[in-house]
């Protein structure tokens, strides 16, 4: 069942009428679904059935909102965090310390201390110099972390530039020729308890073989280090997943991933931790928004002119990204446009020459497969502050993140008494 689905006409989000959350909230909005949330929770979970002993861990950058991590939290998921921010946010959900994972190649002395006060499960530690302060810092305090670490296993994940994470020349993980070294001297620190590796190639990956490729490369890793004496109980395999953004995109499923997961894995004998995001939240949820008003093109299509912008959905403008543009009561009749936000620069564009629904000012829209790396990454650019969010439930919504209008964020600033 389709939880974004046209029914009499009109866009629903489950049971609810877009139009009503339009009247009720304002645009634009982001609407999520929790049954959407819940099904891909238990897909991605039941894929992974095979695998006995394992965390599957939200990447909470895709999609941090509170209630958004309740619904996870509610279905079993722990949390994949990279900042003390959101480390704050996987606890505020209900999160088990132990059920979350901290991953990044700049935590801060800062964040290292709050995670090992909140007592967190696992550290992936980026770099040589990362693992010998956190050493300090928990031997200082009696504690020994618990950690993997995180290696970068030099394989083109195929998916855009910005969003590829384990070729040699990214900032993330340590180099394969570097990991026994590295490895054999945090695991003597007494301040941690290096228990694994992990790896993490990209997102948005449309082809299962780099994945097979990097763990089998972490498979022989994980055989070279217990020869050498380590015991190793951990491994992390990251995120990654794609999702179909437009007609004729064809990811891996759940259930092929969770497949190959099982064979390369099968003789580990190890722990292992799912790090999934956009799989799990991109098609949970929606970017409602209203025609401002349509402008006769110069020598192209009309300008679609819509209240959304790239400072609340930035994917398009910083990774020229698809998402699928609809009615939310479509006349039936179609036109071709560009399809732009009011932003002062070219680059807020959604849309160029895209075949749509036709549109008219006052009419609502939605950008589809906007429930990951939507709201999280939004801006206030042209002093226009943060969307509201919505929940739906069956028949009901929620706010679940209130508008911040430009006034609370001016209100948060101040001309210093030697300049008024
Ligand atoms: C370390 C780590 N884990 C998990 C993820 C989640 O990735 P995705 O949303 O593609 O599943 C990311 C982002 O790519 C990441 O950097
Ligand atoms: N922000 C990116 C994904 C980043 C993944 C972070 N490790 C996107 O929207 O596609």
């Amino acid at each position: 069942m389709d939880h974004f689905a046209l029914r009499d006409g009109v866009l629903h989000a489950e049971d609810v009428p877009l139009p009503r959350i339009a009247e009720e909230v304002g645009t634009p909005v982001y609407v999520y679904s929790r049954a959407t949330l819940e099904r891909h929770a238990r897909v991605f979970a039941e894929g992974l059935a095979d695998v006995p002993d394992k965390l599957i861990a939200f990447a909470v950058k895709s999609n941090p909102n509170l209630a958004v991590l309740k619904v996870l939290q509610r279905a079993g998921f722990g949390a994949d965090v990279v900042s003390g921010g959101e480390m704050r946010r996987a606890l505020a959900a209900g999160m088990a310390p132990e059920a979350i994972v901290f991953s990044g190649v700049g935590k801060t002395m800062h964040e290292l201390s709050e995670a090992l006060d909140a007592g967190i499960g696992q550290f992936n530690i980026e770099s040589r110099e990362e693992g010998r302060e956190l050493a300090e810092l928990a031997a200082a305090r009696g504690q020994s972390a618990p950690a993997c670490l995180r290696i970068n296993p030099d394989v083109d994940a195929k998916t855009h530039e910005k969003i590829s994470t384990g070729k040699a020349e990214n900032k993330f993980g340590i180099p394969l020729i570097h990991a026994r070294d590295v490895f054999a001297e945090l695991a003597g620190l007494e301040g941690l308890d290096l228990r694994g590796v992990a790896v993490h190639i990209g997102s948005q990956l449309l082809d299962l073989e780099p994945l097979e490729t990097a763990f089998g490369k972490v498979g022989e890793l994980v055989a070279d280090l217990r020869e050498a004496g380590h015991t190793i109980t951990h491994v992390d395999l990251g995120g990654g997943l794609g999702v179909p953004y437009k007609a004729g995109e064809n990811p891996p499923s759940p259930a092929e991933y969770g497949a190959m997961v099982a064979r390369v894995t099968k003789d580990w004998g190890v722990h292992l931790t799912f790090e999934p995001g956009r799989v799990i939240a991109g098609n949970a949820g929606v970017l409602l928004t209203r025609v401002v008003r349509v402008k006769r093109g110069g020598n192209g299509p009309p300008f679609v002119i819509v209240d959304a912008a790239m400072n609340d959905l930035a994917r398009p403008a910083l990774y020229g990204a698809w998402h699928d543009f609809e009615a939310v009561e479509p006349s039936g009749e179609r036109l071709t446009a560009n399809i732009v936000g009011p932003i002062c620069e070219t680059g807020d564009t959604f849309a160029r020459d895209r075949e749509c629904d036709a549109l008219k000012s006052g009419d609502l829209a939605v950008f589809r497969t906007a429930g990951a790396y939507g709201a999280t990454m939004a801006s206030s650019y042209n002093s226009r502050g943060f969307v509201a969010e919505v929940l739906v439930d069956g028949d009901k919504y929620a706010v679940v993140a209130d508008r911040i209008d430009a006034g609370a964020i001016m209100d948060a600033e101040r001309v210093p008494e030697w300049l008024a």
